[in-house]
């Protein structure tokens, strides 16, 4: 999954609100088997496994190779600092000489001895600022979660995240603890903070690190810091596992053509990127010759459509050489000029949902695609908020058709027509809407539209903008109305009138 985020993001998700809807789902009783253990808080997560990192301790972009093995816990390698040094990703081990790699997927059966084990040291008496833990005491491990982390950096004065009162997070380091609140020393100040408005922070180690789940601790502050770091830089890509956090970088970014698509291909790179995703997505097709999905999921204006286009130039030129990769890429402009338009939110704003398959030959050569779209906003043709326009197609039209189509649909400017001109937005800054027009209708030829099914669709975009123009006035005490007789009906040549 590939999710898409915005940096002015304020509303919920398509995505959050699905999970929303999933866990009100389940919480209706349900007639399904008992749920699984709860999954024990991990061993490396609690106090006692923290140690300090070593001096020379670094992060390393590349994640090795016994890291993504997933076979059982048996197989781990015991990992001395030669072979530290050798993989070159390091930052996994906190200050130990010898560690175990742990499993990417740990089932929580295997672990329930090892949670037993934990709570049995967990029960022994432990002093800590916030309170003594006496072995009379309820397990920590079930008692208080995530808390053990925050008790854990308020007894060590670690860094934290703190949100005083009506405040956002911010981050600062423990001063002293009394009772149930923290004093910190912030960048600009010192704030006593409830225990509460607590989060413990990652060690600088881990700043901007390429996967949040390297993340010591991935609290929301903690991958919010992250991402945000990495934005500052222009690494808009951020893994979260499997998934891929796009942000927009609303401007050019140099992260895109030949030379990065040959450099993820060759694995000459493997940072966080849209073309990894496709590139894995191609290579399980044509390994297990499996389909394989790129789900694309965020608000308006987070950059799915522009992901979407990324990620379909690189499958593109992997599977190109048949010609069909170019027909498939052309599909976008011709989308685009009919279901997007300009919202308060995105000057290019899709107003309909897709489903974009492409198909692949056994060698791995685009052999076909199929588009099917859903829900396309119609209303926005004839009504829409202040600021916003119509559907780009028709502003196109107006601006680019040729002066004899011109005059075969009577088509006048924009501004002359009721459905453009009522929202008082004509035109996109930067947009040339003419140009935009001459590229639709080279995508048209590309994907073989043929010119009389062209100018069909020509015409009725003519029509519905002729038909805003027709007005009707009231001519009895009962309502009774009766067209007038202006430009918008007599300029109706016989298609419209058919319509109408
Ligand atoms: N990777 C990117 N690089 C540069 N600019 C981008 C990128 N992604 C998005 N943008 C900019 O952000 C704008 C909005 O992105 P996009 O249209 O893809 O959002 P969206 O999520 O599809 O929105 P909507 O749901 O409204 O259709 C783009 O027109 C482009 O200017």
């Amino acid at each position: 999954m590939l999710s898409t985020v915005s940096p002015t993001s304020i509303t919920r998700s398509s995505l959050e609100e699905m999970l929303e809807s999933l866990r009100r789902r389940d919480e209706k009783p349900k007639d399904v088997p008992p749920a699984l253990p709860a999954r024990p808080t991990s061993r490396a997560r609690l106090p006692s496994a923290r140690r300090s990192l070593p001096v020379n301790f670094k992060i390393a972009n590349k994640r090795p190779e016994y890291l993504s093995n997933d076979s059982g816990r048996d197989e781990k390698k015991e990992l001395g600092p030669a072979i530290e040094k050798e993989s070159g990703f390091e930052g996994v081990i906190l200050g130990s000489k010898k560690l175990k790699a742990e499993p990417p997927v740990e089932s929580p059966y295997v672990r329930m001895a090892e949670m037993e084990t934990c709570e049995e040291r967990l029960e022994e008496p432990e002093d800590l600022d916030s309170g003594a833990v006496t072995s009379s005491s309820p397990p920590l491990i079930q008692e208080r979660g995530w808390d053990d982390n925050v008790g854990y950096v308020l007894k060590k004065k670690l860094k934290v995240w703190c949100r005083p009162p009506n405040a956002q997070w911010e981050l600062g380091k423990i001063q002293s603890v009394s009772g149930d609140d923290a004093t910190i020393f912030l960048s600009d100040g010192v704030v006593t903070v409830s225990n509460e408005n607590i989060l413990p922070a990652n060690p600088d180690i881990l700043e901007g690190v390429d996967d949040l789940l390297q993340l010591s601790y991935l609290n929301e502050p903690s991958v919010l810091h992250n991402i945000r770091q990495r934005y500052a830089c222009d690494k808009i890509y951020t893994k979260a596992g499997p998934i891929l956090v796009a942000i927009n970088p609303f401007k050019a970014v140099f992260l895109y053509g030949n030379d990065f698509v040959s450099a993820y291909r060759q694995k000459l790179k493997d940072n966080p990127h849209v073309y990894a995703i496709a590139d894995t997505a191609f290579n399980e097709m044509m390994r297990d010759e499996v389909n394989q999905s790129i789900i694309i999921s965020g608000e308006s204006g987070a950059g799915k459509t522009e992901t979407a286009k990324i990620a379909m130039q690189y499958l593109a030129a992997l599977g190109g050489g048949s010609g069909i990769e170019n027909e498939v890429l052309q599909t976008n402009p011709i989308l685009e000029a009919f279901g997007n338009a300009k919202t308060l939110r995105n000057d290019n704003s899709s107003r309909f949902g897709k489903l974009t398959e492409i198909y692949f030959g056994t060698t791995g050569k685009i052999c076909g695609a199929k588009i099917q779209t859903f829900l396309l906003e119609k209303s926005r043709v004839v009504q829409r908020a202040k600021g916003e326009r119509s559907y780009h197609i028709f502003y196109q039209l107006c601006a680019g058709a040729p002066p004899p189509l011109k005059e075969r649909l009577n088509l006048k400017e924009a501004n002359e027509y009721e459905y453009l001109k009522q929202s008082d937005c004509l035109t996109i800054v930067d947009v040339d809407d003419a140009r935009r027009f001459h590229i639709l209708m080279e995508a048209l030829d590309t994907v073989q539209i043929c010119k009389e099914d062209q100018e069909n669709a020509f015409a009725m975009l003519a029509a519905v903008l002729w038909l805003g123009n027709i007005s009707f006035s009231v001519i009895d005490n009962e309502n009774h109305v009766e067209v007038v007789a202006d430009e918008g009906i007599e300029a109706c040549p016989p298609i419209y009138l058919v319509l109408y």
